[in-house]
C-alpha cells in the first residue's frame, strides 16, 4: 500500500467498473464517473508512515569527534546518561535552513543542533534492521515494491528544550530524490512531535510518547515524500536526538522478483476512468484531460519532464499505471505561470531554473517559453455544464474571439494544479525555504496530460480512425 493510498473511504461516489465493455454507458453519467475519479485521487490522506520499531540498545551505539580532535565520543543508548546527551549536544554546531542558495541561521525558524554526517558514525542501519524493508510497502506502489531504495545518511539533530523547526519541504537535490526517513532514538524528552500537512490534511506524530508507550525498547521513524511540508513542535524537556536519511529510487530490477499486485487505490481509479472514458457523452470528439498531480517534483535546468516517469510518488504513480492500462497516451507537463493563478500558464515539456535571475521580468520568460516550444494553456471544466444537457459532450476548442500570443492547448483539469507554495501558514513563504541551501534543483508543479481518443476509438480501440 503506498503512502497515498492509506486511509482511502470505502465510500466513493458511484463508478461501475467498465473494463472490457463495448458499448457506451446509459446507467451512469459522465460526471458521476469524472466525480468518482476525483474522488479516488483526492488529497485527503498524508502521505506519511510513523511508528516504533523495537530495536536494542546494542544496535544503536554512536561515535562521534572532529576530525584531528583527537577525541572520539562513544555514546550507548541503554539508556544514555543525561551527561552523555547533554555532551553530544554541545558538541553540535547551530543548524542552519536554505533559502534558495543562502544557509540561513534564524533560531526564530529553526533552532537545533545538527551534526554532520562525516562527524558520526552509528551502528543503527535502517537496511540491515530491516527497516527499510518495513517502509518499502508504504513508500513504494504495488507495481514498484521491489524496487530497490537507497538510504543516505544526512545528518543527527539534537533538539534541546525549545528547540523546534518551522514548516519547510525538504531541499531535494536530485531527480530521484523521494522521501525522507526520521528515525527518533530513545532518549527521554517530552513534545518534539512531527506535524505534516498535504492538501486539506494534516497529522501529528508524537514521536516521543511513541517510544514511552512502546511494550520493547524501541526507536520511532517518520517516512514521507519529502516535498510534503512538515515542522518540529517545540521540544518541552529534554532531548531528541534524531538521524535523518534522504531516500533515493534505485533502478527497477529487470525481472520482477513478485507478481504484482493491484491496491486498492489503483482498483477504484481503474474503474472510474474506464467508465469515464466509455461514457458517449464525455468528449465524444476527443481532446486533452490534465491531471495536475498531488505531488511537487524536483526539476533542474534541462530535466526532461518525461523523465519523471520512473520517479512519480504514490497516488502520482498510481495514476500514471493506470492510464499505462487503459493504453492512453499520456505526457508529463510542467507549468509556469504568472503571477499565483493558472489562468495564463504555459505547459512545457522542458524545464528552466533560476527563473529570476535569467529572465528579466514576466514578459522576456514568457518570450523564452514560446521560444523553446511552450504551449499558451486555455482551461476548460472536464464536463461543462451544458454538454450533458445538450448531448455533445464537447465544445468546440475554438481560436475564434480568442487572442494567443502563441501556440494554445486547450485542457480540460480532472484535478487542479497544485501551487508549489501553498502552506496552512499563510506567514511564511515556504516556496523556497528547505532544509539545506541549494537551487540546482526545485520543486516544480507538474501535470499528467491524457490525449483521450475520440469515442469510437475509445470504444474499439482496433478500429482505424476514418477521418
Ligand atoms: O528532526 C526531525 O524530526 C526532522 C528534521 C527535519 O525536518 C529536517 O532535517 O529536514
Ligand atoms: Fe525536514
Amino acid at each position: 500500500m503506498s503512502l497515498d493510498e492509506q486511509n482511502i473511504p470505502s465510500e466513493a461516489p458511484h463508478a461501475a467498473p467498465m473494463e472490457g465493455s463495448t458499448s457506451p454507458s446509459d446507467k451512469v453519467s459522465a460526471k458521476e464517473s469524472l466525480e468518482a475519479v476525483r474522488h479516488a485521487l483526492k488529497r485527503r490522506s498524508i502521505p506519511c508512515s510513523s511508528g516504533v520499531f523495537p530495536l536494542g540498545a546494542e544496535d544503536l551505539t554512536l561515535f562521534y569527534g572532529k576530525k584531528n580532535a583527537g577525541t572520539t565520543h562513544r555514546v550507548d543508548f541503554d539508556p544514555a546518561t543525561d551527561k552523555e546527551i547533554e555532551a553530544l549536544a554541545k558538541a553540535c554546531e547551530p543548524a542552519s535552513f536554505g533559502r534558495n542558495n543562502e544557509a540561513i541561521l534564524d533560531e526564530t525558524y529553526r533552532k537545533a543542533g545538527k551534526m554532520d554526517a562525516t562527524d558520526f558514525c552509528t551502528k543503527f542501519d535502517p537496511v540491515s534492521c530491516r527497516l527499510l524493508d518495513t517502509l518499502r510497502e508504504a513508500l513504494l506502489e504495488g507495481h514498484d515494491a521491489d524496487r530497490s531504495i537507497r538510504a543516505e545518511l544526512y545528518k543527527l539533530n539534537v533538539y534541546g528544550p525549545g528547540s523546534f523547526f518551522k514548516p519547510h519541504k525538504d531541499t531535494p537535490r536530485a531527480g530521484n530524490m523521494f522521501a525522507t526517513l526520521v528515525v527518533v532514538l530513545p532518549t527521554p524528552h517530552k513534545g518534539g512531535a512531527l506535524a505534516f500537512r498535504h492538501g486539506d490534511s494534516e497529522y501529528i506524530f508524537d514521536s516521543a510518547a511513541a517510544i514511552a508507550d512502546a511494550s520493547e525498547p524501541s526507536i520511532a521513524f517518520a517516512a514521507f515524500y519529502s516535498d510534503v511540508e512538515h515542522e518540529v513542535t517545540p521540544v518541552e524537556n529534554g532531548h531528541r536526538v534524531t538521524l535523518t536519511y534522504n531516500l533515493y529510487f534505485g533502478a527497477r530490477p529487470k525481472v520482477p522478483f513478485t507478481v504484482p499486485m493491484a491496491g486498492a487505490l489503483e482498483t477504484s481509479l481503474k474503474a472510474s476512468m474506464s467508465s469515464l472514458l466509455s461514457n458517449a457523452t464525455f468528449l465524444p470528439r476527443g481532446g486533452y484531460i490534465g491531471f495536475g498531480l498531488s505531488h511537487l517534483y524536483p526539476v533542474s535546468e534541462g530535466y526532461r519532464p518525461e523523465e519523471l516517469k520512473d520517479f512519480l510518488k504514490g497516488s502520482d504513480a498510481v495514476l500514471l499505471h493506470v492510464c499505462d492500462e487503459l493504453s492512453l497516451d499520456v505526457n508529463i507537463k510542467v507549468a509556469y505561470k504568472n503571477g499565483w493563478e493558472f489562468k495564463d500558464a504555459i505547459l512545457c515539456d522542458f524545464t528552466l531554473n533560476s527563473i529570476d535571475e535569467l529572465y528579466d521580468g514576466i514578459q522576456s520568460l514568457r518570450e523564452e517559453l514560446q521560444r523553446r516550444g511552450g504551449k499558451q494553456l486555455v482551461s476548460k471544466p472536464a464536463i461543462a455544464d451544458s454538454d450533458e444537457a445538450a448531448g455533445s459532450g464537447d465544445d468546440e476548442d475554438s481560436e475564434e474571439d480568442c487572442d494567443f500570443d502563441f501556440p494554445p492547448i486547450f485542457v480540460r483539469w480532472v484535478t487542479p494544479l497544485v501551487d508549489p507554495c501553498e502552506t496552512k501558514d499563510e506567514t511564511m513563504f515556504v516556496g523556497n525555504m528547505g532544509n539545506e541551501p541549494g537551487k540546482e534543483w526545485m520543486y516544480s508543479s507538474m501535470c499528467l496530460l491524457v490525449d483521450v481518443p475520440k469515442l469510437s476509438e475509445r470504444l474499439d480501440p482496433d478500429a482505424e480512425a476514418e477521418d
